[in-house]
């Protein structure tokens, strides 16, 4: 049973007027939130971007998008695992998922909507691209402070070029037994750079922290969950560490979390400036989207962090 104290990981107000680059709110923001990426493996953002319209759209889209029959739903396919269409899997009952990749491209979401919907549904379109640019435009600032605080600001440019953005609509029916609620997402890190969870206002989320004790969050509405995943625990050299968690629903109505994942293209390094003395090289390049299909393969499940097990130096299949 998991304890809520989410009082303990940090919360961020992104919506102060004063967080520009070069103040002091700025330089205390960065550190408050990279303190809550190296000790739990994420924090909590406060954001306005995304406007309490768009907020109750993207939410009335998600149930629109479930009510589909499950044949229309299950055309969402990706060569990626975990990116398109999962459901009716007998050890998480509770849970349904469907995601748009390059959700950040209007071409893209285009043609996810038209998948869903043949006869057109410009409203549902508009509402899921608008979604995805204003939490990208979040990621933006967490990474540009990410980037400042760890002294690699040059390695900026290219970071956000090689980029993209998975929306995943994510949704946990009530459960019928408690035993059913406790694992409707068994206990994972995620394979991404990050994460940024936004949920309906029904909580389930945990996570472990490095003592081992499983914390819930109590979530307010405009409360964005950012959280590391295995790329950013290799590119940090281990600064950062990725987040195991998990969704227990309690609830008795349904949850919907919408999950934007970002993941890199080509090969990831640790840049030059993160490794000293103190910080030996722990991690071989990497590919991203590979790291997805080694945790794919039954060997792949076995591992704590999927990243040590897929590049980490001495231990690594690559
Ligand atoms: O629903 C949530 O809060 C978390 C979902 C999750 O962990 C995932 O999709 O990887
Ligand atoms: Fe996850």
């Amino acid at each position: 049973m998991a304890s809520l104290i989410s009082a303990v990981v940090p919360v961020i107000d992104f919506n102060n007027k004063d967080l520009k680059q070069g103040t002091s709110a700025w330089d205390s923001t960065m550190k408050q939130m990279c303190h809550g990426l190296e000790e739990f493996g994420c924090f909590i953002a406060l954001y306005a971007g995304v406007p309490p319209e768009l907020d109750d759209a993207i939410f009335k889209a998600a149930d629109e998008l479930f009510d589909l029959p499950t044949e229309i739903k299950s055309q969402n396919v990706n060569d990626k695992p975990y990116h398109g269409y999962v459901g009716q899997v007998s050890i998480i009952p509770l849970h349904e998922g469907l995601g748009i990749d390059n959700a950040t491209d209007p071409e893209e979401v285009g043609k996810f909507t038209k998948l869903m919907w043949p006869h057109g549904n410009d409203h549902f379109g508009e509402v899921a691209y608008s979604y995805s640019t204003k939490v990208a435009e979040l990621d933006h600032m967490v990474v540009r402070m990410i980037f400042e605080n760890y002294g690699v600001e040059k390695h900026y440019d290219s970071h956000v070029a090689s980029k993209s953005y998975l929306l995943r609509f994510l949704k946990y029916r009530a459960p019928e037994t408690i035993d059913q609620g406790d694992n409707a997402i068994p206990r994972h890190t995620d394979k991404t750079f990050l994460s940024i969870l936004h949920q309906n206002r029904i909580n389930g989320l945990e996570i472990k922290t490095k003592e081992g004790e499983w914390i819930g969050f109590d979530l307010p509405p405009n409360a964005f969950v950012v959280m590391a995943g295995d790329a950013i625990m290799g590119w940090s050299n281990d600064r950062i560490r990725s987040c195991d968690h998990r969704v227990a629903m309690k609830a008795s109505t349904t949850r919907y979390t919408l999950g934007l994942f970002s993941f890199l293209s080509g090969i990831v390094q640790v840049p030059q400036e993160l490794v000293d003395e103190n910080h030996p090289l722990k991690y071989k390049p990497f590919d991203n989207v590979a790291m997805i299909h080694f945790y794919a393969s039954d060997e792949g499940r076995k591992h704590e962090y999927t990243v040590k097990a897929y590049c980490g130096i001495e231990t690594s299949v690559v």
